[in-house]
């Protein structure tokens, strides 16, 4: 068993952290930190639960510290689900000691920090050792992507391995739980969507593209087709949905595409790492998923449900489709712990 801190334990991607790691085979839970408003208390004190899974016993008694690396010791893993802001500022003297999986957003872009889908990229843990060399840190960070670019991420990795790709549009519909609970009041939300989610873009269109670059010398370059993305947030709980169209540079046999994300599988699902789903991308035949309320704990959570996949006959060598994923599982908590399984199999 490897001993492992959640920093940032209280919030709502915390509280996934948490109930992802207290029955987890190989990970215990040791350290729980949060803000100075948290600290010194229990965390079933401390920490408002929002999930609708009870809160695990065996963190109930635990005593949150503040997120500073001199009250964290005798941990081999901490899981980060710190504000950004606040977590470029801490992120990197946890990493001069310990190995943090982050899920925020601060360090991504950084061209030593490996952005890490691990059924696609696994090749990018490759950046650690640069990593380690250039700043001179015994642990190191890895980070993964943003939630609705995870979902996107992995069901164009099947195509892109097939054909080149020349553009990709995508437009959003995102579940209110990607903003944090208090992110977007209720009345602005009810029984209506906001077209704006700020900086979610951005993040789609280069995180996209860093993802699926390729390992050049110390750092990764880019892929070479055009993304872009409109983000909207909807009056869902969980679960992201997508639209996405693509423009292939040559023609292509759609059943082709759709056989090769149904079998898409990648290293997690050949080492059989725990939170690994056995089929990260599921394929639906029926004409109206999918959806985000049916669909997005398919496979725990940790699956990405693709519908309504077509040819686009009204634009030369396009496909369409539309997608849902977990944004906190497989877009946030999920998808750290996926990162650590793959990193304690193949580095520790
Ligand atoms: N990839 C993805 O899809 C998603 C990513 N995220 C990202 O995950 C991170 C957490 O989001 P979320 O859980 O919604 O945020 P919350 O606001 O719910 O939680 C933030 C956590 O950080 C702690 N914290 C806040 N301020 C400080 C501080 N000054 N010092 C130390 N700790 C602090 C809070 O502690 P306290 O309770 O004491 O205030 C709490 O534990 C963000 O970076 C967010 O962008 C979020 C959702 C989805
Ligand atoms: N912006 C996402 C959640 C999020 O916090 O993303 P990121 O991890 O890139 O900051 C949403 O609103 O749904």
């Amino acid at each position: 068993m490897l001993k492992v801190g959640i920093l940032g334990a209280t919030g709502m991607v915390g509280q996934r952290f948490v109930s992802l790691l207290a029955d987890h085979p190989d990970f215990e839970i040791e350290v729980l930190t949060a803000s100075p408003r948290s600290a010194g208390k229990k965390y079933e004190d401390a920490a408002k639960w929002y999930l609708d899974i009870e809160m695990p016993e065996s963190v109930k008694d635990i005593t949150v510290v503040n997120t500073d690396p001199k009250e964290v010791e005798d941990v081999d893993i901490l899981f980060s689900a710190l504000p950004s802001n606040i977590a470029a500022k801490v992120e990197p003297k946890f990493a001069e000691k310990y190995i943090v999986a982050s899920n925020a957003s601060a360090m991504r872009m950084e061209p030593d920090v490996p952005l890490l889908i691990p059924e696609v990229n696994p090749e990018s843990l490759d950046l650690i050792e640069i990593q380690q060399e250039k700043r001179g840190w015994e642990g190191f960070i890895v980070t993964n992507p943003n939630c609705s670019t995870i979902a996107l991420t992995l069901t164009l990795k099947p195509i892109y391995d097939l054909f080149d790709i020349k553009r990709v549009y995508v437009a959003t519909m995102q579940a209110v739980s990607g903003a944090g609970y208090a992110g977007v009041p209720s009345m602005a939300i009810l029984d209506n969507i906001i077209p704006f989610i700020s900086g979610e873009e951005e993040k789609i269109e280069t995180e996209t593209l860093k993802i699926l670059g390729t390992l050049k010398d110390d750092s990764i370059e880019p892929a070479k087709f055009k993304i872009t993305a409109s983000c909207h947030r909807v009056p869902v709980l969980d679960g992201h949905t997508e639209a996405v169209f693509i423009e292939l540079e040559e023609n292509f046999d759609i059943e082709d595409i759709k056989d090769a994300m149904a079998k898409f599988k990648g290293l997690p699902q050949k080492l059989n790492l725990p939170s690994a789903p056995k089929k990260p991308i599921i394929v639906l035949d029926d004409e109206d998923r999918p959806q985000p309320r049916i669909d997005r704990d398919n496979e725990n959570g940790m699956a990405v449900t693709v519908g309504r996949l077509r040819k686009d006959n009204t634009i030369e060598n396009s496909l369409k489709y539309v997608l849902v994923g977990h944004n906190t599982i497989r877009g946030a908590a999920g998808a750290s712990v996926l990162n650590a399984e793959l990193i304690k199999e193949t580095i520790l």
